[in-house]
């Protein structure tokens, strides 16, 4: 069905349909690389992209060749450099699918986390009142859905019942175990000294050290929620999906967010 004459385009609303879907393809690829070094390489990408268009429009025969066997390999090297990006997408669309509609799948796959409650969360809140209190830096990850396993695999095994004490334990300054993040799943410590990715967000801060930026870099590649104690100013911070970092919390605004946002589809 045509809608619109535009010149020599003729526009139907198949054509529509076939823009929106860009653009809203485009604006979930802005949304996932913005503010990382992604976003540069893929600015990068488009402008060779676009340069290649215009030579080949002009029929300039070596350079569109050699333009074009640089973009047929920069469409895998694109697959690897954006691989945590396509992974978040593909998660996102996972996610966006609403699994109510179907009980059984629901039940197979929404094994987590209604029942993630206060009560089961406490030894966290309770250790991360008393690290912070007495200064003892600490990187907590509590996987949501996203399973971690290679940033588990970095680290040592553990695999214990979740309590207070243990993370006390864990953390204790000069202790062997103290080093990396600890990695929290299905209410047990999977693995202490555990590697997580460095941000390389260039606004951040100076005076986030590596600590807070190894909890946004997890927090940009995945779902989990990253809590840092602060060892130089005993300052309580979360890291949440897309490399949000909540700072200045007080333990019951700690409790509050992380009980939310675990619950959070
Ligand atoms: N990639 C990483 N993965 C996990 N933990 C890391 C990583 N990089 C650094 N760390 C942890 O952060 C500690 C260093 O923290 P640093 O002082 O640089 O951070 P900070 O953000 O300034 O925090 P603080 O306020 O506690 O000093 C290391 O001893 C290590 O335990």
């Amino acid at each position: 069905m045509l809608l619109l004459r535009l010149g020599f385009l003729d526009i139907d609303f198949l054509d529509l349909i076939d823009i929106g879907l860009v653009a809203f393809l485009l604006y979930q690829v802005y949304f996932l690389i913005k503010g990382s070094i992604a976003s540069r390489v893929f600015l990068g990408y488009l402008l060779v992209y676009g340069i290649y268009l215009i030579v080949r429009a002009l029929g300039m025969e070596l350079l569109s060749t050699i333009l074009g066997q640089f973009m047929e390999i920069g469409v895998l090297a694109l697959v690897v450099i954006f691989q945590p990006e396509i992974r978040r997408f593909l998660i996102f669309v996972g996610r966006s699918t609403n699994l109510q509609q179907y009980p059984i799948l629901h039940r197979i796959f929404n094994q987590k986390s209604e029942k993630q409650s206060n009560w089961e969360l406490q030894p966290v809140i309770d250790a991360v009142k008393k690290l912070a209190a007495t200064r003892t830096g600490a990187l907590i990850v509590i996987k949501k859905e996203d399973p971690l396993k290679r940033y588990i695999e970095s680290g040592d095994a553990l695999d214990a019942q979740l309590s207070r004490a243990l993370l006390l334990a864990i953390f204790q300054k000069n202790g062997p175990l103290h080093d990396g993040a600890v990695i929290i799943s299905d209410h047990r410590i999977k693995a202490a000294r555990c590697m997580l990715p460095i941000s390389e967000n260039p606004d951040l801060p100076a005076i986030l050290g590596f600590r807070h930026r190894a909890a946004i870099g997890l927090s940009e590649h995945s779902d989990a929620a990253v809590i840092v104690v602060s060892e130089e100013r005993g300052e309580i911070s979360m890291a949440t999906e897309g490399g949000e970092l909540h700072r200045h919390l007080p333990i019951h605004e700690l409790q509050n967010q992380l009980v939310d946002y675990l619950r959070q589809r």
